[in-house]
């Protein structure tokens, strides 16, 4: 109970902490979804600007942010006080804390600046060929099934998830995987697993124990991914980059631009490559300058790199899965929204002629980037982020009340509350893809729309993840109306934890169009 008073002393308001857990009980236990646990106290106290307290084991202060402007401002403009995450999810394991999410201060700094060269433009357009395979392998798989007359329902989530984990094996590690039309695939096998053991129940109490009792957690060499997960990266990461640099082979794919970036011959072309100003992707993160000009990667060990291969496909698979999920779940229920997205995939199949769509092509497509961008609204598949303070930062609260955010404290981001304030977005529940049409995007307030975070620590896959969304759905859409089933849930909710997870399976029907 030590600090339980802290808030009281500052003044701000909080909800009364329980000994030992804080405010986190009823997510521990499974009884309440992380995002939830702070709604009603946003409403309430959405103009003190931060609330909140959050204590779970590891006797952390934290708070939680509900005003876009200080949202700005610790993401971009006072970066350097707030620079890292906070290191409670990602020190149960060591592969995950090697990683760019988990890596803190000059060391982020160094691998960030190293690694965003692979994700400008120019590096997708390498990739999009084999992304584009996928999507469309993808779909000739149903079409064909349709065709012999068979009703598809799918599981969307783990039809997604499929297509999701071809198109990173391919894009990213260079190797072809069969996820979509072998259900046995032992890739998904892994890739499931290794979403399991964070967030199944063994995952979450592995990761409270380290919280707990961090040295114990060390001492025991305890770590979330098994000995199977750590081996698969090591065998597709560093394996395949020593066969690639004795054989002198190349292919466009990640793997290929980490051996140049550890080699140190990969290197930012310019700066607007990155933040590509005539393509309409409107949900992408801008790229910042993180402030270190030359990226020591002789420093980096093997384990660093196997590390950043696992975050690459742990962080964008369990994600752009989701996205696709849910968008599909959204176009299922608003059939309007399905056929004027269908006509835009119309007129640009005549366009093409019978070719595969360009990289250019699938990004001029606004109606495919506004329901891409409602989508990411709704159902944000990173719902929360977090800041942890570096140096002690100074905060005017307004009305005279001044408090300083402590070295080691965290500030928690609820994306999704956001999302959901109906003062930003009006109707929130509503899937309405026009709040990003042209003249609406330009009144969203900056600070409130944030599905891959914001500043320089912002996701650094987005334009990844949203290439491979669009991909999909312009082939799904292209060929099929997607629909509700018997078997459709009416409403779905996030699971009562920290996964970040949709608790329902959501089945929906694929219908061959006319
Ligand atoms: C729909 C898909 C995705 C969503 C919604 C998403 C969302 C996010 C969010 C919210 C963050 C935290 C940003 C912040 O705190 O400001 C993040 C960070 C990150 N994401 Fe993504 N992400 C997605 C796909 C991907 C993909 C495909 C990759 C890799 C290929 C990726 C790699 C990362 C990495 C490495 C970070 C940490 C960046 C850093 O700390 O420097 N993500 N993502």
């Amino acid at each position: 109970i030590k600090d339980h008073d802290y808030f009281e002393k500052i003044g701000l308001p909080y909800n009364k902490p329980l000994p030992l857990f804080g405010n986190m009980l009823d997510v521990l236990l499974q009884r309440r979804y992380i995002v939830d646990l702070v709604k009603s106290e946003y409403y309430k106290h959405k103009d003190t600007k931060l609330i909140e307290f959050i204590k779970v084991l590891t006797r952390r202060i934290a708070y939680y942010v509900f005003d876009p402007e200080l949202v700005k401002r610790i993401t971009i403009k006072d970066f350097d006080h707030f620079v890292n995450h906070s290191d409670e999810v990602t020190s149960s394991d060591k592969m995950f804390n090697k990683s760019l999410v988990a890596l803190r201060d000059k060391k982020w700094r160094e691998m960030r600046t190293a690694l965003s060269p692979i994700f400008t433009s120019s590096k997708m357009k390498m990739m999009y060929e084999n992304v584009v395979i996928h999507a469309e392998n993808f779909t000739r798989f149903y079409e064909n099934r349709a065709r012999k007359g068979e009703i598809l329902i799918i599981d969307a989530l783990d039809t997604f998830a499929r297509f999701t984990a071809d198109g990173i094996a391919t894009s990213v590690f260079g190797f072809h995987t069969d996820c979509v039309v072998n259900q046995q695939s032992n890739t998904f096998r892994i890739v499931k697993k290794m979403v399991h053991d964070f967030f199944g129940p063994l995952g979450i109490l592995k990761f409270m124990f380290a919280f707990a009792f961090p040295k114990v957690y060390k001492f025991l060499g305890i770590q979330a991914m098994s000995r199977e997960i750590y081996n698969f990266f090591k065998r597709v990461v560093i394996d395949v980059m020593d066969e690639r640099d004795r054989n002198n082979i190349y292919r466009p794919d990640v793997i290929q631009l980490l051996l140049q970036v550890k080699k140190g011959q990969l290197k930012m072309e310019e700066k607007n490559d990155f933040n590509d100003k005539d393509l309409t992707n409107f949900a992408a993160s801008v790229e910042y300058d993180v402030g270190t000009k030359i990226s020591n990667v002789s420093s980096f060990e093997k384990d660093d790199w196997i590390a950043q291969g696992f975050i690459f496909f742990g962080a964008g698979f369990d994600t752009t899965s989701n996205l696709l999920q849910m968008t599909c779940y959204e176009l299922s229920k608003n059939e309007k929204v399905q056929r004027e997205l269908q006509e835009e995939v119309d007129k640009q199949l005549k366009l093409l002629d019978g070719k595969s769509i360009t990289y250019e092509a699938l990004h001029k497509m606004k109606y495919l980037d506004m329901v891409v961008s409602e989508g990411l609204r709704m159902w944000p598949p990173g719902p929360l982020t977090d800041r942890s303070c570096i140096k002690d930062y100074d905060l005017d609260l307004g009305n005279g009340r001044q408090i300083t955010i402590k070295k080691g404290q965290v500030l928690n981001i609820p994306i999704q509350l956001f999302h959901h304030d109906p003062e930003y977005f009006p109707e929130p529940n509503k899937f309405n893809p026009n709040r990003f049409s042209d003249e609406n995007k330009k009144l969203i307030v900056p600070g409130t729309y944030l599905p891959f975070g914001m500043g320089p620590r912002a996701c650094i896959g987005s334009r990844f993840a949203l290439m491979e969304a669009k991909l999909l759905l312009f082939y799904l859409m292209s060929k099929f109306n997607v629909e509700k089933c018997e078997k459709t849930p009416e409403n779905v909710y996030y699971e009562p934890n920290m996964s970040f997870r949709i608790k329902e399976k959501i089945f929906l029907k694929l219908k061959l169009r006319n």
